[in-house]
């Protein structure tokens, strides 16, 4: 959508629920997910996802790399540098990638056949290298309002472990601990970037931005689910 310069900026709160109204796009309403929660997955299309999902954790960290390396302001690279502690991990074998990783043996999956990615769909790479290339090439703050699906992902999450542990009986709580220890995380997350997306896109444009890049990354999500789902029917 093309503005004229003089469009008037957005109350805050009418961006925010400009914002917000994206919430029907998100992935928690995507068949895939919504037979997941179900209870509908064989235990090879949970295997599929955890192995296709691991592919977007990898990345996160350097997608929140591209971030602070496009952004002057010192603040934001302070608040934004916890993210990639938190998925990386202080040391070895610590983190959310690890945590992740523990997910993916309980749902029967192979260390090595996890790490090699022998498992990614090529859409997902796809999808998951688009946004990315997105957090590298857009300016930083656009790359940040991307991350607002964290907005969305608390409320999922919850609700993930509660359905996994009812309808799967192989996976246990101490196999959901990415969510249980992320829950409340990607909830902070979530209200920090929306603080810095209403604080800094002042103008009507920037305040278009955001909201078009959001859009952006529920379709990531949204083609991300499109292939799991099929690389997972090929068996
Ligand atoms: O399990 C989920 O449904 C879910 C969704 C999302 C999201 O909405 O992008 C993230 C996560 N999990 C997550 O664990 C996570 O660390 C994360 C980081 C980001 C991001 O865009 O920077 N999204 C998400």
């Amino acid at each position: 959508m093309s503005l004229p310069p003089s469009a008037a900026p957005m109350s805050s709160s009418e961006f925010i629920a400009a914002l917000r109204g994206l919430s029907h796009r998100y992935w928690g309403t995507h068949p895939f997910h919504v037979r997941m929660h179900g209870g509908g997955l064989s235990e090879y299309e949970l295997k599929i996802w955890a192995a296709n999902r691991w592919y977007y954790q990898c990345v996160l960290p350097q997608k929140d790399a591209a971030i602070i390396s496009n952004c002057p302001v010192p603040e934001i690279r302070r608040e934004w540098l916890d993210r990639i502690a938190y998925h990386d991990g202080a040391k070895a074998g610590d983190g959310g990638i690890e945590r992740w990783l523990r997910l993916c043996t309980a749902v029967g999956l192979g260390r090595e056949e996890v790490l090699d990615q022998r498992h990614v769909a090529p859409g997902v790479r796809f999808a998951v290298d688009a946004y990315v290339t997105f957090a590298r090439t857009k300016p930083w703050l656009e790359a940040v309002a991307s991350g607002l699906t964290e907005m969305f992902a608390g409320h999922l999450m919850q609700r993930r472990v509660a359905d996994m542990l009812a309808n799967y009986s192989w996976i246990a709580r101490e196999d959901l601990a990415y969510f249980t220890d992320r829950i409340d995380k990607v909830s902070g997350e979530g209200k920090g970037t929306l603080d810095i997306v209403v604080r800094h896109a002042v103008t009507r444009e920037q305040q278009e931005k955001a909201i078009a890049a959001l859009s952006f990354k529920t379709d990531v999500l949204w083609s991300m689910l499109d292939a799991i789902e099929r690389a997972a029917a090929k068996e």
